[in-house]
């Protein structure tokens, strides 16, 4: 599991650790790791031309303290200050001991266009806001260099506790990040800004109550259902999908599609299409009759490509085992009739029906996508996912959200989201609980994604046929 921590959280851990530690040693240890990265990096040190760029604050102090290691291993260090008076003294000292070099923000861009790696030390878990002006013509012209960027514990402008992005930002190739990962470093569209990402362990001890937490392949490995040798198709679970109209059959089959992969021991479909369900998979129980009248099921799907008929919503959000609400269910679903419900509730908006479910623009969810998911959860008191490149999954009693990040831009792809509701209602009829469904599932369809797609475009369907691939993959076998 991977997790990612609050600043205010990182501070309290830092000043625990720093009362038992020589002054100095936690930014000794952060710049030894950020060394060894740029070093790795750069592949051969001696003779490279290193550019820092150096704010005000720690973030600097770790630069500086880097760029002395990388000067005294042979590389031409030039520190660029923003606010030369400012700059952490210590660091300083130690650059020019090592034979490194200043110089004032003016020469920074000319300096940076030259570099063969750029240091980001502008400003770390400190920040406020998106870069100040000074700063911005760095970003800028470290973006046109065919340097390396490496940022330090963050790239310089980017929310370390939300992954907003408020103007300008420093795009990374790699984010050194120190003691835990920060919520920013996983959510788009901070992810986006920072590259890849090293953790370099400097001691922090964190409590329980991340902010996020990704799952593994070993994670997701547990919470899969296997089923035992006296396994029946009953004690497995019995999924149903009411989804699809006469207008939109094909959501039908691709939820079907998703959910026969998902670990449920049948699927039943409950809807207009049920004929184009059969076609394509024929063990798929039928029935027209409506959810309540459809036989006993351990979960339901409802809302994909139902158009405009509330009832079958109605129907499922009565019944007493865990729910899963997508697409066209989203907007039928009666608000009251969720909160009140008792067995487990998932929501699966993408950012678009999200923000028309709080009453906000789709710009505004792409840009806070944690505190959407959280306020969905917190209005609907339902657990929430919610779709996108960096998918997010919210349980109804708030708590450590989940962030997964397995897919591919190659799934924003019509339909895709469908196979993603069939394979969590699955999950959910298998006994995962709503945030466990809504995790495990995003991550296998994430991975799925990239195994159908491998680098050229793919429909929803080739999704659903590489959902086993996935699951080999993370249960490492076959
Ligand atoms: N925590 C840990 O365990 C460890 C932490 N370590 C390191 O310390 C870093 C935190 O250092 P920090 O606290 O000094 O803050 P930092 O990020 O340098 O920024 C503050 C300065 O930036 C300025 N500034 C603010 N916003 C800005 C903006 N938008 N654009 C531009 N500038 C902006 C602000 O200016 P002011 O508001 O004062 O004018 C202030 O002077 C942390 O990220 C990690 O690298 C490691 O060494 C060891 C372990
Ligand atoms: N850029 C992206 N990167 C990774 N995954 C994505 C991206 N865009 C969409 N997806 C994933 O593809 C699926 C699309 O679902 P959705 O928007 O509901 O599509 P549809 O309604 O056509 O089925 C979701 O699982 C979503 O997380
Ligand atoms: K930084």
């Amino acid at each position: 599991m991977r997790t990612a921590y609050s600043v205010e959280t990182v501070r309290t851990a830092e000043r625990v650790l720093m009362a038992r530690l020589p002054e100095g040693a936690l930014m000794q240890r952060a710049a030894a790791g950020l060394a060894a990265a740029c070093a790795d990096l750069l592949g051969r040190v001696y003779g490279s031309r290193v550019v820092l760029l150096v704010g005000s604050g720690d973030n600097g102090g770790d630069a500086l303290y880097a760029g002395a290691r990388l000067a005294r291993r042979g590389a031409g260090v030039t520190a660029v200050l923003l606010t030369p008076e400012r700059a952490h003294a210590g660091g300083l000292a130690a650059l020019r001991r090592a034979g490194g070099s200043v110089a004032a923000a003016g020469a920074g861009e000319g300096l940076v266009a030259g570099a063969d790696l750029v240091v980001d030390g502008i400003v770390g878990i400190g920040g406020k806001g998106g870069l100040r002006a000074e700063a911005v013509p760095l970003a800028e012209a470290a973006r046109r260099s065919r340097a390396a960027v490496v940022a330090v514990d963050l790239p310089s402008g980017v929310d370390a506790d939300t992954g907003q992005v408020h103007g300008a930002a420093v795009r990374a190739d790699l984010t050194v990040t120190f003691g835990t990962h920060k919520p920013g470093l996983l959510i788009d569209p901070a992810r986006e800004y920072a590259g890849s990402v090293r953790l370099v362990d400097i001691g922090l001890e964190l409590p329980d109550g991340a902010v996020l937490e990704a799952l593994q392949h070993a994670d997701v490995a547990r919470l899969l259902p296997v089923p035992a040798v006296e396994s029946d198709k009953y004690r497995r679970g019995v999924v149903g999908i009411a989804a699809g109209s006469a207008r939109y059959p094909g959501a039908a089959v691709l939820a079907v599609s998703g959910a026969l992969r998902g670990g449920a021991g049948a699927v039943r479909y409950v809807g207009p299409a049920g004929d184009a369900v059969i076609a394509r998979f024929p063990e798929t129980l039928v029935s027209d009759r409506g959810p309540k009248r459809a036989g006993r099921v351990q979960a339901w799907v409802v809302g994909p490509g139902a158009g405009d008929d509330a009832g079958p919503v109605a129907e499922v959000l009565a019944a007493d085992v865990p729910v899963l609400v997508d697409a066209d269910g989203l907007r039928l679903a009666d608000p009251g009739a969720v909160r009140r419900r008792t067995a487990p509730t998932l929501m699966t908006p993408h950012a678009g029906e999200a923000a028309a479910l709080l009453g906000v623009s789709r710009e505004e969810v792409e840009g806070a996508r944690l505190a959407a998911v959280r306020e969905l959860a917190g209005r609907y008191g339902a657990a929430v996912l919610l779709k996108g490149s960096t998918t997010l999954v919210a349980g109804r009693d708030g708590g450590t959200v989940r962030v997964n990040a397995t897919g591919t831009s190659w799934l924003a792809t019509a339909g895709s989201g469908d196979v993603l509701s069939g394979l969590v209602g699955s999950l959910l009829a298998a006994g995962l609980s709503a945030v466990d469904a809504g995790s495990a599932g995003a991550y296998l369809h994430g991975l799925a994604g990239r195994f159908a797609a491998d680098g050229a475009p793919v429909g929803a369907h080739d999704v659903a046929d590489a959902i086993p691939g996935a699951w080999r993959d993370v249960r490492g076998v076959g």
